[in-house]
């Protein structure tokens, strides 16, 4: 196990009728608040009429960023530093999913800084200081709820890049799953496979001596596997809601990775492909982790033969290791075959013709991965592999 130092300042208020905490949350942070969300699926279910009544009980001034691409763009992050600037705002509020919470993260930075926030993703400034961020969380997936990462996208260059900093974590996020109810199946389904995938990027190392971490992981996976067919019978069912709202956050706020090396290739992988086509980041994950397996399963034989044993409790007898890892990737595609995820690029209409572009933009900071790095010609066989 390598050393670690853990930090996580977010307060979670998790479970049914958590909203209430709102108003004391809110009323540590000033009167002048930015409500974040996505396309109006809010509006619909009930959380924004929710949300602004408990807001008004605090006489507070609301000033609303609608419209939040799922992907978010930066164009709607400039317009969000630009409204805090002009509105002198004390916190910003963001209600939805993963995009949401990455945008209103880039905005409290972006706020705080003074040139261009794009800097801050491509490293050429670090964040100097942030706004206030609260959460009201609406579908299971990111963890962006309780880590500091964020992805943004800028639709002029085609770039889709992940950013964090000590600063962007949300000082507190409210997840309720009776807000989660109204998500649709496919939604849902995307985001249990991103669920899955961020174990998987923790999970997929060559640390030695690693058992308790080992252990979360597997117990997360095993969690999804054995819940998600019975949400996807009933997505109405409050408590396979809780369980994967659970499981979203846990795999990714920090906990899975203490004291190892995390992977992150296939993320990289399925940024560009979202960067290009615009697809659900889920989906794009749920075609490209079992090529990916496939494709590094030399780098360690012996993590995939205990991921095949512990996840899919795949019997080892008289099989060869090389099998037994397999039949392990196998029991992984069919299982996403069985929750209706996609499982290859052309489900999207995606063909080659768009692999070179896609290389280059998985390429902008060179060879990637710490569980195998990848080099170019590595990710066009990924690529060529899961169209
Ligand atoms: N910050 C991180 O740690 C992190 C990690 C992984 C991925 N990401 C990024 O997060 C983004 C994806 O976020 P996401 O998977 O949470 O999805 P999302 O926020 O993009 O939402 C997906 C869709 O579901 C809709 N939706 C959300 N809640 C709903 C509800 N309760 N009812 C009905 N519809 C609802 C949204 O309007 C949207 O159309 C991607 O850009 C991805 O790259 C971030």
């Amino acid at each position: 196990m390598n050393n670690f130092t853990f930090y996580n300042p977010t307060t979670l208020h998790f479970g049914q009728g958590q909203l209430e905490k709102l108003t004391a949350e809110v009323s540590k942070y000033g009167k002048n608040v930015l409500l974040v969300y996505g396309g109006g699926s809010i509006k619909q279910n009930g959380i924004y009429t929710n949300v602004v009544h408990l807001l008004k009980s605090l006489d507070i001034n609301i000033f609303e960023l609608s419209g939040v691409e799922p992907n978010p763009r930066l164009t709607t992050v400039h317009r969000g530093v630009e409204m805090c600037r002009s509105q002198n705002i004390d916190l910003i509020l963001a209600v939805g999913g993963g995009s949401v919470i990455d945008c209103a993260k880039a905005i409290a930075v972006g706020a705080k800084y003074e040139g261009d926030f794009w800097d801050i993703v491509t490293r050429k400034a670090s964040a100097t200081g942030a706004l206030p961020l609260g959460t009201v969380l609406t579908i299971a997936a990111t963890g962006s709820e309780m880590n500091s990462g964020s992805v943004i996208t800028n639709w002029e260059t085609k770039e889709k890049l992940g950013w964090g900093s000590p600063f962007s974590f949300p000082k507190f996020s409210i997840l309720d799953p009776a807000h989660t109810t109204s998500l649709p199946e496919n939604q849902t389904v995307y985001g249990m496979v991103d669920i899955m995938s961020h174990v998987f990027e923790q999970y997929f190392h060559h640390t030695p001596n690693t058992p308790l971490q080992d252990g979360f992981c597997e117990t997360i996976l095993r969690t999804v596997i054995d819940t998600a067919p019975r949400l996807l019978r009933d997505l109405d069912d409050l408590e396979q809601r809780a369980t994967i709202l659970y499981s979203g956050t846990m795999a990714l706020n920090g906990f899975l990775s203490m004291g190892v090396r995390g992977d992150w290739a296939t993320h990289n992988l399925e940024h560009a492909v979202s960067a290009v086509h615009d697809i659900p980041h889920g989906g794009g994950l749920a075609i490209l982790f079992p090529n990916w397996m496939t494709y590094t399963l030399d780098a360690n034989l012996a993590r995939f033969k205990q991921f095949a044993q512990n996840v899919f409790d795949i019997d080892a007898v008289d099989k060869s290791d090389r099998q037994v890892a397999e039949e392990g990737i196998a029991a992984l595609r069919e299982f996403l075959v069985s929750i209706g995820a996609p499982s290859r690029l052309s489900d999207y209409d995606i063909d080659d013709s768009t692999i070179e572009l896609m290389a280059d933009k998985a390429m902008v900071y060179g060879d990637f991965g710490n569980f195998k790095k990848l080099t170019r010609e590595d990710v066009v066989n990924i690529y060529r592999m899961s169209l």
